[in-house]
């Protein structure tokens, strides 16, 4: 388990720590015994002591672990530079923990803030550490409880020279595909934070596809949880091979013990966020970049969590078609058209998670590699899947790639998904089974398709109400028709830049 040392052990460096981790719930407790076991000496606190104290009892024997009841003590035990994780909740609590920790450090030491946090916390963060010769590094890490403690994917931001020094151990710990360890570095200030924001954006779609294949078997077939689940461990030998699939098949499989009912059928549907999926899209809306399969999933759960507007329009009984399945003909190879359904509606939702890190980081000039992202989400995170590896020949054939759509093998297997896609979405919408996920997915990649859109009418209307002018398909400048008089067109070169972005 210890085997791949990169930095000096702990004794070379006059008995120091060769990094801290502060914070000791689930993720950095985890996350300490991993860089542990790999044979780095790590200094571990945490602000309720307790949390220390049962590290060490529990797991002491696993590496080399000093521990901390103060953040002086623990910060002293650390070689220099000095490494040091902060695994605390995001937001409020980071702060706290970087304004007590910045006075105790010095010129060249490197804070790493491994939590969830909003990427414009990690560039504020990162512009105030860098005033006290700080280097601040806002890492994305993936994985959850396990991937923490067995390898998770890490996508660490901040400066080079920051990575130079803290890179080896963070690929050290990280799960290792085909040879390569999942993380990189990412780009400056928040591109780390920012491109693990979209991973859990892209987790939403996927978890909201999967969801509605689901029902759309169940609902629309009338097949039992454990059959689901037999469909979804098949699915897991193709294509569709990913580690959200796999546990779904998990959890479709479970019975409750105490009711002996599928546990999906125990567990209340109104499914919970924290906040890193509604992040992406209102990021997605400030960069004007369409992720629609991942807003509409957080959209799905706004709408799950609406608890009482359900329970009246259920109590009115509102019209429309329930209950209904498919039958004979309809029913017939149905379960592998809403197998290539989801496929091409997950395709669609990394493709637009893929533009809006493009555009991001295009916006903040970070230079983040697309193909060495889809590389470090092979293994290791929640979204890990086969099809990544395709996602990283894609990028890496064409650093330029307009869009994962465009590539050969994406555009061949959307392709040969489509018949069946637009056949799931259609029973979906005869059923009356919700499937917005599929839906706007089939009408992004529509909508991309199309040689003339109908925003020329709105173009059109925004003219007519505000004046607010139009560009004409036939010659360059800026146009408004005075519809309020003779309905002639005028030439508008003063008109307002704004008007005119389609962002
Ligand atoms: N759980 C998961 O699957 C994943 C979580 N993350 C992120 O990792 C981070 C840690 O997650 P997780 O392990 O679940 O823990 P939590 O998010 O539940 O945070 C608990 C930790 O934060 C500490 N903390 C809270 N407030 C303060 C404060 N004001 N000052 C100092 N410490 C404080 C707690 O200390 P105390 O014990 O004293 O209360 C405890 O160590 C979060 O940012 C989370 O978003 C990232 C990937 C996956
Ligand atoms: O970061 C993660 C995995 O990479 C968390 O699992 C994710 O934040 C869960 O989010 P939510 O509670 O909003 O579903």
């Amino acid at each position: 388990m210890a085997e791949t040392t990169t930095t000096p052990a702990a004794s070379d460096r006059g008995d120091l720590a060769d990094v801290g981790v502060t914070g000791l719930a689930v993720m950095g407790r985890n996350l300490a015994r991993n860089i542990a076991r790999h044979g780095h000496a790590v200094a571990v606190h945490n602000r309720t002591s307790s949390r220390v104290d049962e590290l060490v009892d529990e797991h002491g024997d696993e590496g080399d672990f000093r521990p901390s009841h103060s953040l002086e003590d623990f910060v002293a035990s650390l070689a220099k530079p000095r490494r040091v994780i902060i695994m605390v909740k995001a937001g409020k609590a980071t702060d706290a923990v970087i304004d007590e920790l910045v006075p105790l450090l010095e010129e060249g030491d490197i804070v790493v803030d491994a939590g969830n946090a909003h990427f414009e916390d990690t560039r504020r963060r990162e512009r105030d550490l860098r005033e006290h010769g700080l280097h601040y590094v806002g890492t994305g890490v993936s994985g959850g409880e396990e991937g923490a403690l067995e390898g998770p994917s890490i996508m660490p931001g901040g400066s080079r020279e920051s990575y130079d020094a803290l890179g080896p151990i963070l690929e050290d710990i990280a799960v290792d595909v085909d040879g390569t360890p999942c993380c990189t570095y990412v780009g400056p200030d928040g591109a780390g934070h920012f491109v693990k924001m979209v991973h859990n954006g892209i987790e939403y779609a996927d978890m909201q596809l999967i969801a509605e294949a689901y029902d759309l078997l169940r609902s629309g077939l009338g097949m039992e949880p454990a059959d689901i689940a037999g469909v979804f461990e098949d699915w897991n030998s193709g294509d569709l091979e990913s580690f959200l699939v796999e546990i779904t098949a998990r959890v479709l499989r479970h019975t409750d013990a105490q009711t002996g009912k599928p546990f999906v059928d125990v567990v209340v549907d109104q499914a919970e966020q924290k906040g890193t999926g509604r992040w992406t899209v209102q990021s997605a809306l400030d960069l004007g970049i369409p992720v629609t399969g991942i807003a509409e999933a957080v959209f799905a759960r706004a709408l799950s969590g609406a608890a009482g507007q359900r329970k009246a329009v259920l109590d009115k009984g509102l019209a429309g078609p329930s209950g209904v399945r498919l039958e004979g003909e309809d029913a017939e190879g149905f379960v592998d058209a809403v197998r290539q359904a989801l496929y091409a509606s997950k395709v669609v939702a990394y493709a637009q998670g893929f533009d809006q890190i493009t555009a991001a980081s295009a916006e903040y000039g970070w230079g983040v590699d697309r193909g060495m992202m889809a590389t470090i989400w092979r293994g290791g995170c929640i979204i890990r899947a086969r099809f990544l590896d395709r996602i990283k020949e894609a990028y890496d054939a064409d650093e330029h790639l307009a869009s994962l759509l465009l590539d050969d093998y994406f555009a061949s297997a959307v392709d040969d998904a489509q018949d069946a896609w637009r056949r799931v979405v259609s029973a979906a919408v005869r059923l009356g089974i919700p499937a917005p996920g599929f839906s706007s997915a089939l009408a992004y990649y529509d909508g991309l398709r199309r040689d003339r859109l109908p925003a020329s009418l709105v173009q059109g209307l925004r003219d007519l109400f505000g004046a607010h002018t139009y560009r004409r398909v036939d010659t360059e400048g800026t146009f408004h028709t005075l519809w309020g008089g003779d309905l002639s067109e005028e030439r508008q070169d003063t008109a307002d830049q704004g008007s005119h972005s389609p962002h």
